[in-house]
Protein backbone atom coordinates (compact mmCIF):
# COMPACT_ATOMS: atom_id res chain seq x y z
CA UNK A 1 0.00 0.00 0.00
CA UNK A 2 1.36 3.55 -1.14
CA UNK A 3 2.53 5.54 2.02
CA UNK A 4 0.01 8.35 1.98
CA UNK A 5 2.96 10.95 2.99
CA UNK A 6 4.53 10.13 0.24
CA UNK A 7 2.00 9.93 -2.41
CA UNK A 8 -0.29 12.20 -1.37
CA UNK A 9 -1.06 15.21 -1.32
CA UNK A 10 -2.02 16.39 2.05
CA UNK A 11 0.41 18.21 4.47
CA UNK A 12 1.35 15.77 7.08
CA UNK A 13 4.82 16.52 8.92
CA UNK A 14 6.84 13.62 10.41
CA UNK A 15 8.12 15.75 13.55
CA UNK A 16 11.06 13.89 15.43
CA UNK A 17 10.81 13.02 19.19
CA UNK A 18 11.69 16.30 20.01
CA UNK A 19 8.32 17.83 17.31
CA UNK A 20 11.21 19.02 15.01
CA UNK A 21 11.79 18.99 11.13
CA UNK A 22 14.61 19.93 9.61
CA UNK A 23 14.41 23.63 7.50
CA UNK A 24 17.43 24.03 4.75
CA UNK A 25 16.88 27.28 3.56
CA UNK A 26 18.41 28.73 0.04
CA UNK A 27 18.29 32.07 -1.93
CA UNK A 28 15.66 32.65 -4.21
CA UNK A 29 17.84 35.01 -6.41
CA UNK A 30 21.07 32.36 -6.33
CA UNK A 31 19.92 29.26 -5.54
CA UNK A 32 22.90 29.34 -2.64
CA UNK A 33 22.40 27.30 0.22
CA UNK A 34 22.14 30.06 3.34
CA UNK A 35 21.58 27.77 6.90
CA UNK A 36 19.91 24.27 8.24
CA UNK A 37 18.05 24.78 11.28
CA UNK A 38 14.74 23.21 12.21
CA UNK A 39 11.04 24.05 12.76
CA UNK A 40 8.04 23.25 15.06
CA UNK A 41 4.44 23.01 14.08
CA UNK A 42 4.11 26.82 14.96
CA UNK A 43 7.09 27.68 13.48
CA UNK A 44 6.04 26.31 10.32
CA UNK A 45 2.64 27.89 10.77
CA UNK A 46 3.92 31.27 11.10
CA UNK A 47 6.00 30.70 8.60
CA UNK A 48 3.43 30.36 6.09
CA UNK A 49 0.82 32.54 7.55
CA UNK A 50 3.47 35.52 7.74
CA UNK A 51 5.54 34.79 4.78
CA UNK A 52 8.21 35.76 7.08
CA UNK A 53 10.74 32.77 8.22
CA UNK A 54 10.70 31.21 11.67
CA UNK A 55 12.54 28.68 13.50
CA UNK A 56 12.49 26.48 16.53
CA UNK A 57 15.83 27.11 18.37
CA UNK A 58 17.12 24.29 19.83
CA UNK A 59 19.92 26.04 22.09
CA UNK A 60 17.72 28.87 23.19
CA UNK A 61 14.66 26.30 23.49
CA UNK A 62 12.48 28.99 22.09
CA UNK A 63 10.21 29.97 18.90
CA UNK A 64 12.58 32.59 16.51
CA UNK A 65 12.03 34.75 13.92
CA UNK A 66 15.00 34.72 11.94
CA UNK A 67 15.99 39.06 11.88
CA UNK A 68 14.49 39.51 14.85
CA UNK A 69 17.26 41.50 16.35
CA UNK A 70 19.52 41.88 13.28
CA UNK A 71 16.86 42.98 10.95
CA UNK A 72 18.08 40.05 8.35
CA UNK A 73 14.62 38.57 8.29
CA UNK A 74 14.14 35.87 5.04
CA UNK A 75 11.01 36.36 3.09
CA UNK A 76 9.25 33.46 2.29
CA UNK A 77 9.09 32.98 -1.37
CA UNK A 78 8.42 28.85 -1.90
CA UNK A 79 8.05 26.18 0.36
CA UNK A 80 8.71 22.71 -0.12
CA UNK A 81 8.46 19.70 1.84
CA UNK A 82 10.47 16.49 1.08
CA UNK A 83 9.39 13.06 -0.09
CA UNK A 84 8.99 11.46 3.97
CA UNK A 85 8.01 14.90 4.93
CA UNK A 86 10.47 15.14 7.65
CA UNK A 87 12.32 18.22 6.29
CA UNK A 88 11.57 21.57 4.37
CA UNK A 89 12.92 23.41 1.47
CA UNK A 90 12.65 26.76 2.25
CA UNK A 91 13.39 29.02 -0.91
CA UNK A 92 13.70 33.23 0.72
CA UNK A 93 14.85 36.06 -0.24
CA UNK A 94 17.54 37.46 2.50
CA UNK A 95 17.27 41.11 3.58
CA UNK A 96 20.97 41.18 4.82
CA UNK A 97 24.03 38.25 5.24
CA UNK A 98 22.36 35.24 7.02
CA UNK A 99 25.01 34.11 9.53
CA UNK A 100 25.46 35.29 12.42
CA UNK A 101 28.80 35.55 11.34
CA UNK A 102 28.60 38.31 8.62
CA UNK A 103 28.93 35.75 6.18
CA UNK A 104 26.10 35.59 3.48
CA UNK A 105 25.40 32.33 4.46
CA UNK A 106 26.51 29.62 7.25
CA UNK A 107 28.52 27.64 4.63
CA UNK A 108 31.26 30.00 4.60
CA UNK A 109 33.91 27.49 4.37
CA UNK A 110 35.24 24.21 2.31
CA UNK A 111 36.54 21.41 3.92
CA UNK A 112 39.75 20.17 1.69
CA UNK A 113 40.53 16.61 1.76
CA UNK A 114 43.08 16.62 4.33
CA UNK A 115 40.53 18.14 6.75
CA UNK A 116 41.68 21.61 6.97
CA UNK A 117 38.98 24.56 6.13
CA UNK A 118 39.29 27.08 3.47
CA UNK A 119 37.18 30.34 3.51
CA UNK A 120 35.44 31.12 0.97
CA UNK A 121 33.45 34.20 1.50
N1 LIG B 1 21.31 34.66 13.82
C1 LIG B 1 21.64 33.49 14.04
C2 LIG B 1 21.76 32.57 12.94
N2 LIG B 1 21.57 32.73 11.62
C3 LIG B 1 21.74 31.50 11.08
N3 LIG B 1 22.03 30.60 12.03
C4 LIG B 1 22.18 29.15 11.79
O1 LIG B 1 21.03 28.55 12.37
C5 LIG B 1 21.39 27.33 13.01
C6 LIG B 1 20.40 27.04 14.12
O2 LIG B 1 20.51 28.04 15.10
P1 LIG B 1 20.17 27.77 16.64
O3 LIG B 1 20.89 28.75 17.48
O4 LIG B 1 18.74 27.70 16.78
O5 LIG B 1 20.80 26.39 16.81
P2 LIG B 1 20.15 25.06 17.30
O6 LIG B 1 18.71 24.92 16.95
O7 LIG B 1 20.50 24.97 18.71
O8 LIG B 1 20.89 24.02 16.42
P3 LIG B 1 22.44 23.88 16.17
O9 LIG B 1 23.14 25.07 16.73
O10 LIG B 1 22.79 22.62 16.86
O11 LIG B 1 22.52 23.82 14.67
C7 LIG B 1 22.82 27.56 13.47
O12 LIG B 1 23.50 26.34 13.55
C8 LIG B 1 23.39 28.47 12.41
O13 LIG B 1 24.00 27.71 11.37
C9 LIG B 1 22.06 31.23 13.20
N4 LIG B 1 22.27 30.78 14.45
C10 LIG B 1 22.16 31.63 15.47
N5 LIG B 1 21.85 32.96 15.31
C11 LIG B 1 21.70 33.75 16.53
O14 LIG B 1 20.33 34.07 16.60
C12 LIG B 1 20.14 35.30 17.29
C13 LIG B 1 19.17 36.17 16.57
O15 LIG B 1 19.68 36.49 15.28
P4 LIG B 1 18.68 37.11 14.22
O16 LIG B 1 17.57 36.15 14.07
O17 LIG B 1 19.45 37.28 12.94
O18 LIG B 1 18.18 38.42 14.75
C14 LIG B 1 21.50 35.91 17.46
O19 LIG B 1 21.81 35.73 18.84
C15 LIG B 1 22.41 35.07 16.59
O20 LIG B 1 23.66 34.92 17.19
Amino acid sequence: MADMREAGLDLDPKYDASGLITACVTDAASGALLMVAHMNEEALRLTTQTGEVHFWSRSRASLWKKGESSGNVLKLVELRIDCDQDAVWVIASPAGPTCHTGAPSCFYRRVAADGSLERIA
